[in-house]
């Protein structure tokens, strides 16, 4: 969360500044605190500073030590972390009213994301607006509408696989921008070689990094906000970078509004939103929404077939396991469809199986109180940020038997011979947040995975390069993917690559046309 590397400089100078301060200022709620690391008055928790680990695993070995329920401070303000399935469910969940909002963001972010973005609105009536447009959109009945993209660009991504067995990589991001951009704007791409998903991912790596707190000097020294613009260039900077990285999403926006303005227009998420739905909405919104969506739909959902990919190639046994159900469900003359869903356990398991144990996205999003709360004798004061702890859950072993241990049978129904209940004392996972603000893409995203993830296996088996097995690490941030590796998908049998042809062009959903159209009109753009 905090950019230390970013901010290292800055961090130094307003070390200083506040340790100067920490003499006069006791935090007066620091009497009722839980347990947590040590943190000097205004300055915070040191260890933030000291250790170069990433984030989550330091959350991770302090909820070892502290318990689930502790507390770290960045410079005054403490931040609370919960660590036990008890813990998110009394707070986030039971108290969604309290526990829904987001940490406040620095007036620089604010200044780039012109408190539009849906993920960093607090609990109010704007968040509320853009929340519904998304329910009606990706509720569990009208996300039902996206299966036919689905299952076409699963199609398409056996036969570019078939065509390219080592590019599972890019094949993942081609796949899961082209369900996203379907349903966003009906437009979609064809090769795993397409430029726009790496200038979207381009924009919002930039986004990020300048919207994490602590990345500028003034989010750690907040008097010097009150310098006027000619005194304060960061402010600039902010603007500057916004202008940057939203020409890219107009370009989409502007394109879909001409058509609806002509009557044109697709039917499509954007299109929904420019007609009557988003009638309430300030006119910066929508080309946030649209990037919002884009990030949101995009990264997760290729980092998380990533993980998949890794996981069959570490643990072929698993992967030879779902091929046996795939074949007796399905047989070797068709591909599996969405009436196999319901019979494809071990499919369904491995999906969640994946989802914790190697969790895109790996301590959510922060949450925040919309007001002061008391929980184990402790004042939570209002506007605190409230971390559940997703990658110190899913990787307990009080929680998850062997957590390191890719455990599909864990999931499985008690009644299943191949299930291993006490391997999981918890039925689901948090890969998709909690409560109010749990992801409201996930239905989607779980008809994204099964319908790619269960042809994926009927078409191939996915092996690794024996020099370079998968190894730990990660990449990305704040979605953590693996770290690279390589992994062939080799057919199955003699009859995946005929039928794999024979498929690919079925039953091509009406309406959404090539990226090339957008291609010619971003090409200019970094
Ligand atoms: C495997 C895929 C996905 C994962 C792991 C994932 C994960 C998450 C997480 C952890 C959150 C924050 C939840 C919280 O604050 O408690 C979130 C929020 C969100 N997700 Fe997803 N997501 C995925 C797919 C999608 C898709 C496909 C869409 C839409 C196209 C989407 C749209 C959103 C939006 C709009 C939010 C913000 C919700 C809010 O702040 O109220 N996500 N997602």
């Amino acid at each position: 969360m905090v950019n230390i590397d970013e901010a290292h400089p800055a961090l130094w100078v307003a070390g200083v500044l506040v340790l100067c301060g920490a003499l006069f200022h006791v935090s007066q709620q620091a009497r009722n605190l839980p347990n947590g690391p040590f943190s000097l008055p205004l300055v915070g928790t040191l260890a933030l500073f000291r250790e170069r680990k990433m984030f989550h695993i330091r959350l991770r070995d302090w909820a070892y030590q502290y318990g689930d329920f502790f507390h770290f401070k960045i410079g005054r303000s403490p931040v609370f972390v919960l660590s036990s399935p008890k813990a998110i469910n009394d707070l986030l969940i039971k108290q969604g009213s309290v526990y829904s909002s987001r940490p406040r963001l620095s007036n620089q972010a604010s200044l780039i994301t012109q408190n539009s973005r849906i993920v960093a609105l607090p609990y109010d009536d704007q968040w509320r607006k853009q929340r519904k447009l998304y329910h009606d959109l990706l509720g569990m009945q009208n996300s039902k509408i996206f299966m036919p993209f689905q299952g076409f660009e699963s199609r398409q991504s056996l036969l570019n696989l078939l065509d390219h067995p080592g590019d599972f990589w890019k094949e993942v991001t081609r796949y899961s921008a082209s369900v996203t951009f379907g349903m966003l704007l009906r437009c979609r791409f064809e090769s795993s070689e397409a430029m726009i998903p790496r200038k979207l991912q381009a924009r919002m790596g930039l986004m990020f990094k300048n919207i994490s707190p602590g990345r500028w000097l003034v989010d750690w020294i907040p008097i010097l906000d009150r310098l006027p613009d000619a005194l304060a260039p960061w402010r600039r900077k902010a603007i500057q970078l916004r202008e940057q990285i939203m020409p890219f999403f107009a370009v989409f926006y502007h394109r879909i509004k001409e058509q609806v303005e002509r009557g044109e227009a697709p039917e499509c998420f954007l299109a929904s939103i420019l007609q009557e739905k988003g009638a309430n909405l300030r006119p910066e919104e929508p080309p946030h929404i649209i990037a919002t969506t884009m990030a949101a739909g995009t990264d997760t959902t290729a980092t998380t077939l990533q993980h998949f990919v890794k996981a069959a190639v570490l643990y072929p046994d698993v992967m030879r396991e779902a091929q046996r159900e795939i074949d007796s469900v399905v047989g070797r003359d068709r591909l599996p469809n969405w009436e196999d869903r319901s019979s494809l356990l071990y499919i369904a398991a491995m999906i969640t199986e994946t989802h914790r144990w190697a969790s895109a996205v790996p301590i959510a999003f922060p949450h925040a109180t919309s007001r002061q709360d008391k929980y184990r004798d402790s004042i939570i004061p209002s506007g605190a940020t409230v971390i559940g702890n997703v990658y110190a859950i899913h990787n307990d072993p009080k929680v998850f038997l062997k957590p390191d241990e890719f455990m599909p049978e864990r999931y499985l129904p008690k009644t299943d011979p191949r299930a291993a209940p006490d391997a999981a004392h918890m039925d689901s996972h948090y890969s998709y947040g909690f409560g109010r603000r749990e992801c409201p893409g996930r239905h989607v995203a779980d008809a994204s995975l099964f319908i790619v993830i269960s042809r994926m296996l009927w078409a191939f088996d996915f092996v690794g390069n024996p020099e370079k097995p998968p190894g730990p690490g990660h990449s990305g941030g704040p979605v953590y993917g693996p770290a690279r590796f390589e992994a062939t998908a080799r057919p199955r049998d003699g009859n995946v690559a005929p039928l794999i042809r024979a498929e690919a062009e079925a039953n091509r959903p009406e309406g959404v046309e090539d990226s090339a159209v957008y291609e010619k009109l971003v090409a200019g753009m970094p």
